[in-house]
């Protein structure tokens, strides 16, 4: 299995006469680093200048790798870049012109005064905003900032590295125009009030880390008060992938689910929504666990929803912690915190577990030392197999919703995305490491808009017929 890496860029200077290169790789691996690429930057008789680019998979191994360089003679490192930083050197996207303006003939067309007729006629009749803005094919990914991956709350201007990559992905690949806001503000009333007046602009809405229980009130205002659909992705596009995996995952251990006891950990926004989902797609045992241990109904609850949720899981009214009702478990999905799941508690699961530790971005056991003990292991991350992510699914799903121009996402929309991603790997092809197709294959975006359309034709929330 893979492991994470992080990558820099290490600037030396050689001197010719005492610097020698197999010095160099041997202290590089030595210490735990892949040399990936050598760059000249600079050439003369004496000395040499070379960018290193290096891989590890600890951040302990730079400090090791540039102490014992420092050690060699004829070396001077001049500089030491952050690959990761490098990336984000001045923000990850920026707005193209569709029309080069060459002249002010062209100018007077895009812009003051023939734009003005435009204008007049979208005011004349605002469903031309589709026509003649960038409306349709834009999407705002606004966040609070509150449940920024596993961070919990940061700055809003700290969420915006997660929100500019959610945009970056959008257009990768569904070529949606999406746009990365993060509001200074966490009193859902304003969020509602103010997303409400970015309606004209976009669209559609995708809501992003935005803590619950605060996501679940804002979402439901929002998806009332707006024609325009609006997607809480932790909830719904985790919840999607989520049960794709899962109902790949069981073919492979021949069980079906409604006879699977499904331990969901994290009930917030992702494990709300994956519960639902499940429910939905025929799990009849499912049990909540929180950091107090089991939901159950002979609790009452004060945060919003439990009660509801305990009311319609855990049927036998298991109680105690997650190391004790997780016993005869077919299924584990945690959306929680890093490192809760122990290989004890998967030895106590029933035969051929499945293991979704989805917390990010560190699962709730390391996949590595879960596989010894379970059927199939998915995580939330890049570097291993099986990655259950909710980037699968907000490309397709929004590319699908705009568009037919949906005026909502609904949740027969929502299941019929889950069976697009699970059914773009065939049973020829299912493994234990491939419950999930790639997202880079180029069959996933198409199959969930086909479903979406679909769906939302069928359900008439539809405005449009698309091509
Ligand atoms: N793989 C994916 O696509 C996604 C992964 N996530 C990850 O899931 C986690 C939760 O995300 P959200 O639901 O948005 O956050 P959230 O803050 O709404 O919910 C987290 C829940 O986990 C509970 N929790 C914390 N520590 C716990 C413990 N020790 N035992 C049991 N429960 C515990 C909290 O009380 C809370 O109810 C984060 O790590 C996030 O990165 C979230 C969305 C998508
Ligand atoms: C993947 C994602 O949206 C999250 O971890 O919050
Ligand atoms: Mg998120």
């Amino acid at each position: 299995m893979s492991k994470s890496s992080i990558s820099f860029i290490l600037r030396l200077k050689l001197d010719k006469k005492t610097a020698s290169f197999g010095q160099i790789a041997t202290v590089i691996s030595s210490a735990g680093g892949d040399l990936v690429a050598i760059d000249v930057i600079k050439e003369n008789r004496n000395s040499t200048i070379r960018d290193l680019s290096i891989n590890i998979h600890q951040e302990e191994v730079q400090n090791r790798i540039t102490a014992e360089l420092r050690k060699l003679t004829g070396i001077t490192i001049q500089q030491t870049t952050d690959r990761t930083f490098l990336a984000h050197s001045g923000g990850k996207i920026h707005i193209m012109p569709k029309i080069k303006i060459d002249s002010r003939d062209d100018m007077s067309r895009v812009y003051t005064p023939e734009v003005a007729r435009v204008c007049e006629a979208i005011d004349e009749n605002v469903e031309l905003a589709h026509d003649y803005t960038i409306k349709k094919n834009a999407v705002a990914v606004i966040s609070d900032g509150t449940a920024v991956l596993g961070l919990g709350k940061i700055k809003p201007e700290a969420a915006m590295p997660v929100m500019e990559g959610k945009a970056m992905l959008f257009k990768q690949f569904a070529d949606i125009d999406a746009y990365p806001i993060c509001l200074d503000t966490q009193d859902p009333e304003e969020i509602i009030t103010i997303v409400k007046a970015l309606q004209p602009t976009f669209g559609g809405i995708n809501l992003e880390d935005i803590a619950s229980p605060n996501c679940f009130s804002i979402e439901e205002r929002l998806n009332k008060e707006l024609v325009i659909p609006v997607f809480h992705d932790d909830q719904h596009g985790t919840a999607i992938v989520a049960l794709a995996g899962l109902l790949n995952a069981l073919k492979l251990v021949s069980k079906p689910i409604k006879d699977c006891k499904i331990i969901v950990c994290g009930i917030g926004a992702a494990g709300m929504a994956i519960t639902n989902m499940l429910l939905k797609a025929g799990a009849k045992t499912i049990i909540g666990v929180d950091v107090e241990g089991a939901l159950h109904c002979n609790q009452n609850y004060d945060r919003p929803g439990w009660n509801e949720f305990a009311q319609k899981t855990n049927p036998k009214q298991e109680k105690g912690k997650l190391c004790e009702v997780i016993k005869n478990a077919d299924v584990f999905i945690g959306v929680s915190a890093p490192g809760l799941l122990t290989k004890a508690d998967i030895k106590k699961m029933a035969k051929d577990p499945i293991i979704f530790a989805l917390a990010n971005p560190n699962p709730e056991i390391k996949p590595e030392e879960a596989k010894p003990y379970a059927a199939v292991i998915a995580t939330g991350r890049s570097d291993y197999p099986n990655q259950v992510n909710n980037v699968l699914c907000f490309p397709g799903i929004f590319r699908g919703a705009l568009d037919c121009r949906a005026t909502e996402i609904n949740d027969e929309m929502k299941l019929a995305a889950a069976k697009a991603i699970a059914s773009t790997i065939g049973e020829e092809e299912l493994d234990a490491e491939y419950i999930i197709p790639s997202v880079f294959n180029k069959e996933v975006v198409p199959s969930i808009r086909q479903a979406v359309i679909d769906a939302a034709v069928n359900t008439g929330v539809s405005q449009i017929e698309p091509e």
